[in-house]
């Protein structure tokens, strides 16, 4: 089996403090996998550690058939990995056109760009009545939306996303992952997601990964792991 992204035995230390201790994790292209687990986990770092923002101090990370371990972030974003980072950051003083534009990097195929920006803007309506309105000005969840859009505007193969429901009310939470959805309905996008919680892990019947100290502690599908064995993996209970 070839795998979209594969990782094995991946350690990052930041320092005295072992982030992550030894992490397994694969994705098959088209699939979407939820990444849960408490504060301190690891998952942001195991987002930046794929990116090629930290740097593994052991361990493998192939992407795509690409050993990417350590390579530069610019790299890796070339070989189709787009990162929606925790804490929306959208370019406040620029409008959410040329966020969307920005997004696009070094993309030359230039149809695809407009039907992309076609279809984000059809994704999250918003985009397009606001397009001419600075980022700054847009309400948490229009720009959540926005970051999101931005990620697909890179044309990426694998779309990781941290935190998407990070301070949303969770009616603006639903629509962010309505979107979600659709988008891994119309396109098959591969979709790495972090939340903290496995609520959403749980609604989208997503395969699901909970790390716990820089471990995986629980995987499989949401619906059929019972809710006790979800609590204790998260708060590290023995079981009763
Ligand atoms: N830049 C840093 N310098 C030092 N320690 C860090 C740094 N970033 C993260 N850590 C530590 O690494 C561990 C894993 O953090 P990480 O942010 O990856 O976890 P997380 O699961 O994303 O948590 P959260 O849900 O709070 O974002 C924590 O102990 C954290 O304090």
């Amino acid at each position: 089996m070839t795998y979209l992204l594969e990782i094995r035995d991946l350690q990052v230390r930041y320092g005295g403090i072992a982030a992550l201790r030894g992490l397994d994790l694969t994705l098959e292209a088209g699939e979407t996998l939820m990444v849960t687990g408490p504060n301190g986990a690891g998952k942001s770092t195991l987002m930046k550690a794929i990116a090629g923002l930290v740097k593994p101090g052991a361990g493998r990370i192939d992407f795509d058939g690409h050993l990417v371990t350590g390579r530069a972030p610019e790299t890796i974003a070339a070989l189709g990995f787009s990162m929606v980072p925790e804490g929306r950051q959208a370019f406040g003083s620029m409008t959410v056109l040329e966020n969307l534009r920005i997004g696009t990097g070094m993309r030359r195929d230039r149809l695809a760009v407009a039907a992309d920006l076609e279809y984000v803007m059809e994704l999250f309506p918003m985009l397009r009545d606001r397009a001419h309105v600075q980022a700054g000005l847009l309400s948490g969840g229009q720009q959540q939306m926005l970051v999101i859009a931005r990620g697909l505007m890179a044309g990426p193969r694998l779309l990781a996303i941290d935190e998407p429901s990070l301070g949303l009310a969770p009616n603006v939470t639903d629509q962010v992952y309505e979107a979600l959805m659709r988008l891994r309905r119309d396109r098959q996008l591969s979709l790495l997601i972090v939340e903290q919680s496995s609520t959403r892990a749980v609604m989208t019947g997503a395969r699901m990964l909970m790390l716990r100290e820089g471990r995986s502690v629980l995987e499989g599908d949401p619906r059929t792991l019972t809710a006790d064995a979800m609590r204790q993996a998260y708060f590290g209970l023995e079981a009763v």
